[in-house]
This record gives structure tokens, sequence and C-alpha cells, in this order.
């Protein structure tokens, strides 16, 4: 393919996409751009959300046809996901920060409360990443629980940590977000940046409008996260934007300890 023609510079992720992208790709120039000196892959996620001009006629057809079609991709990711995590009985996901460093007081808190999640019989599901999310899977797989990774593709290198025991990758970060809330039945959010809020204000929107009930929040680190419950409770309930009763969807807590127990005393077991 000469330099210039429809996908000539794609970097697709494997070949089905690199047909599947072709035409697509050409709207965004398709360029390799660098971040942190790694090259960046293009993402099914951006070639699903990036805007295509409908009014040009190379890509007149992008909208009707390649997002139509998209579907049947998105249908498999949820067919694999059912499929892969069908069995997992009692699950807890952790969410968390992925720029937490082996050794320091966050990894080690993610250990502690992967560790303690596997020893109250929780199999613990992470994104599979590093940082908190490693620390979470070596915890739960020390204690010879089952450690389960919800990967995602993103535009650099990226590897399962070493500790997930069942690994599933995705391409779609909508298709895995439904795999933590259906197949845990509590999340524990450690100190985390915007992946984690994101996370954590998708659950809370669920339980909120009871498309999940039961489904207790923690919150590990007070001094971490009290500052956003206190703004939640000093803006939010004084401006009438959330009643005061949502506020009780989130338990703040201060140890590994705490948050397995508040797990234990509120989510839905047998
Ligand atoms: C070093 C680096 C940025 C790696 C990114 N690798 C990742 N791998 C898997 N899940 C991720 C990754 N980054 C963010 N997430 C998701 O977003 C959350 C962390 O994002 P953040 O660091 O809080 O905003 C995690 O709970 C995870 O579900």
């Amino acid at each position: 393919m000469a330099d210039g023609e429809p996908g000539a510079n794609a970097q697709p992720t494997d070949d089905d996409e690199a047909t599947f992208e072709a035409v697509p790709l050409r709207h965004i120039g398709a360029t390799q751009v660098r971040v942190s000196g790694d090259a960046e892959r293009i993402t099914t996620d951006r070639t699903l959300l990036e805007w295509v001009d409908p009014r040009d006629p190379q890509l007149a057809d992008h909208r009707r046809i390649h997002d139509s079609w998209r579907v049947l991709r998105i249908q498999s990711e949820f067919v694999a996901g059912f499929d892969a995590l069908s069995g997992v009985a009692e699950a807890v996901t952790v969410f968390g920060s992925a720029r937490v460093e082996p050794g320091s007081d966050e990894y080690n808190l993610g250990v502690d409360v992967g560790r303690r999640l596997g020893e109250a019989g929780f199999a613990v599901i992470t994104g599979g990443g590093p940082g908190a999310m490693e620390a979470t899977n070596k915890g739960a797989f020390e204690a010879g629980a089952q450690s389960i990774g919800l990967n995602i593709e993103l535009p650099f290198e990226q590897h399962i940590n070493p500790y997930v025991t069942l690994a599933i990758n995705f391409r779609y970060f909508f298709v895995r977000k439904t795999m933590f809330v259906k197949y845990s039945q509590a999340f524990v959010c450690l100190p985390g940046g915007i992946g984690t809020l994101d996370e954590l204000f998708e659950a809370l929107t669920l339980v909120q409008t009871r498309k999940v009930l039961r489904f207790p929040i923690v919150l590990v680190g007070r001094d971490f996260w009290g500052p956003l419950v206190d703004w939640m409770k000093n803006t939010l309930v004084a401006d009438g934007k959330i009643s005061p009763e949502d506020l009780d969807l989130i338990t703040l807590v201060d140890t590994p300890e705490e948050a397995v127990q508040a797990v234990c005393d509120k989510a839905i077991r047998p």
C-alpha cells in the first residue's frame, strides 16, 4: 500500500482490524504519534469515538456501514467476556491508580486489600494493569484466590501484570466496565486518578439509579477521599444536586481490614 493511500499509516492491532479500519482511518491522517517515547497505537475505542465528517464523499459510508458492522465486534467482546467470567462466584472489583510504584505505601495498601479480600473468600477483579491494580492482584494471588485482570487496549504498550490468574483483553472500555459491575458484588476504590474516578462515579450512578442493588462502594484512605466526599456534601447536597442519602452509597474507611469488613457487611452473599 502506497503512502497517502487509505489506511496507509494505520496501526491496526490484528489482521481483522486492518481490513476493518482500512478506510475509516484515513480521516484522522492515521499518522503514528509518539507519547513519552512509545509508539501510540490507534485503538479500537478511538476509531469508534473519533469524529468523522460525513460530508466527505470518501467517508460517506463510514458511519453508515462501518459503525453498523462494528456492532458484531462489540457483540463478540461481550460474548468472550461473559463466557470467560460466567464461572466467577463471589468477587470484588478493586480500582486504583496505574501510577503507584511497587514498594510504596499505596502499593502495599493494594497488596493488603487484595490479600484480605482473597482470604475472605472473594475472587479479586482489577483492570489488570500496573500500580494499584498489580498490587491488588498480587495480594489476591498470594492468598491463593482467583486473581482476575480485565485489561484494556491502550494507545501505548500495555502488559497484564504477572499476578493475574485469569486475564481478558478488551478493546472497548464500555464492554470492560460492564464486566466489572456484572461479576462483582462490591467495588473498593484505592487512591487513583481520572480512571479510578470514572469507575467510582459510574458505580455510584448505577447504584443511585437502582440499576444495581446492595452494591457497597468502599473508598480506602480518608485523607485522600475525604475532601471529595466533603465536596459532594458541601456542594452537591447543599446545591440540591444529590440527596443527602446519596452519600450513604459511599463507605469511607482507612484500613484494608475495615474495607473488607465493609464489603462483608454490606454485599449480597449467599
Ligand atoms: C502506566 C499507565 C498509565 C498504564 C495504564 N494502564 C492501565 N491498564 C489497565 N487499566 C487501566 C490503566 N490505566 C487506567 N486503567 C483503569 O483506570 C483505573 C486507573 O486509572 P487512574 O490511574 O486512576 O487514572 C484502573 O482502575 C483501571 O481500571
